[in-house]
């Protein structure tokens, strides 16, 4: 561990979970407890637990309760309500792929043992929480690795310990490089709609003492053009095939913005997060949530009464953008289906959940 390594937003305690609701950080730190999957998926979907890591792994706990409640109610025929119980979950947000994967993960733990389903679920999200920590860090010195001259950084979202196991996917890569002199300027969008940029990067960056220069999303350009940023470093909710990366809405502006003026884009995610079911960006669920999260901030309306809005949370970046992908197993550059085949073994297509994406 290094001394950036402080913040788990998904902890398992004693026989329940406790999430860092992360719709009010920075202003309040409170956990809520949660006993039951539908109250898991409902935290999921609200976004008390946000980033696609955290969710997959949130789903993975939820799991736990799944089997509890399936075998307390039909102990001969459990397996059904379980695997409605699943569905459930893995319907609570559609785009970041983890959730899916995990959830898919801990339906075969189900077929390989004959161990009480809880107790074998109950460790297995307990492996995937911490697998997912080594990743950060691993991710972290591949991508610190590819930042050769010092100069400034932007990010995008919350890419941190909030939205992961700990230590975060590109805000990985920034504690690592950061921490070995790489970068000098951390500069964060702020994310509109849901501020998570403004929120929880700023709020997690500060409390590791690294300072934080917040800019509109729509400032990022411009800052481009200035010639402070070196490297735009952001994470992925899902990568395709081809290389195609869905991540938070803006991020597509970015790699255009990024490209046009030599600065390059790196993506960072773990191998949970790569999907070689689906063969490129086109096909992938993007969510769209509530216009009034677009017609107010942070919860109180500030448009103009009776006007509509568009609400997006993902787009999807093209490959050819893309300069670096970061995962655990090692750097791509300039992904494409060829570099990401070679990478990835084929049967993770088949580790999908039945019902699609
Ligand atoms: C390690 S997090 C990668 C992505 O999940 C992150 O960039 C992002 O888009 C999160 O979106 P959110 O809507 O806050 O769940």
């Amino acid at each position: 561990m290094t001394r950036f390594d402080t913040i788990r937003p998904v902890v398992w305690q004693d026989d329940h979970l406790q999430l860092l609701d992360q719709r009010l950080l920075p202003g309040e730190t409170r956990w809520l407890a949660f006993h039951d999957s539908a109250a898991v998926a409902g935290a999921i979907r609200d976004m008390v637990v946000r980033g696609a890591p955290a969710i997959g792994i949130a789903a993975a706990y939820g799991a736990v309760f799944a089997a509890r409640e399936a075998v307390a109610a039909a102990p001969a025929d459990w397996l059904p309500r379980f695997e409605q119980a699943l569905a459930v979950l893995g319907d609570a947000r559609p785009t970041a792929v983890n959730l899916r994967w995990a959830l898919a993960r801990q339906r075969r733990q189900v077929d390989a043992s004959t161990d009480d389903p809880a107790t074998v679920l109950l460790r297995e999200a307990r492996a995937i929480l911490d697998e997912d920590l080594a990743a950060n860090h691993r991710m972290g010195e591949l991508g610190a690795g590819l930042m050769t001259e010092p100069g400034g950084v932007l990010t995008h979202c919350n890419t941190g310990s909030l939205a992961t196991a700990g230590y975060g996917t590109a805000l990985g890569v920034i504690r690592s490089a950061w921490a070995q002199q790489r970068i000098t300027r951390v500069y964060a969008d702020e994310t509109r709609p849901w501020l998570q940029g403004a929120r929880l990067t700023a709020w997690e960056l500060l409390q590791d003492g690294i300072p934080v220069t917040l800019l509109a999303d729509a400032a990022a350009p411009a800052l481009m053009r200035s010639g402070a940023v070196r490297w735009v470093v952001v994470g992925a909710d899902r990568v395709t095939a081809n290389g195609d990366v869905a991540n938070k809405i803006g991020t597509y502006a970015l790699a255009l913005a990024a490209r046009h003026h030599g600065v390059g884009f790196m993506v960072v995610a773990p191998t949970s997060t790569v999907d070689m079911a689906l063969p490129n960006g086109d096909a992938i669920a993007i969510e769209t949530r509530d216009p009034a999260e677009v017609l107010g901030v942070h919860g109180t309306p500030v448009a103009a009464a009776g006007a509509d809005a568009w609400n997006p949370v993902f787009d999807v970046t093209p490959a050819p953008l893309v300069d670096a992908l970061v995962t655990e197993a090692g750097v791509i550059h300039r992904p494409d289906t060829e570099s990401m085949r070679a990478a990835f073994p084929v049967e993770r297509a088949a580790q999908a959940m039945p019902g699609g994406a």
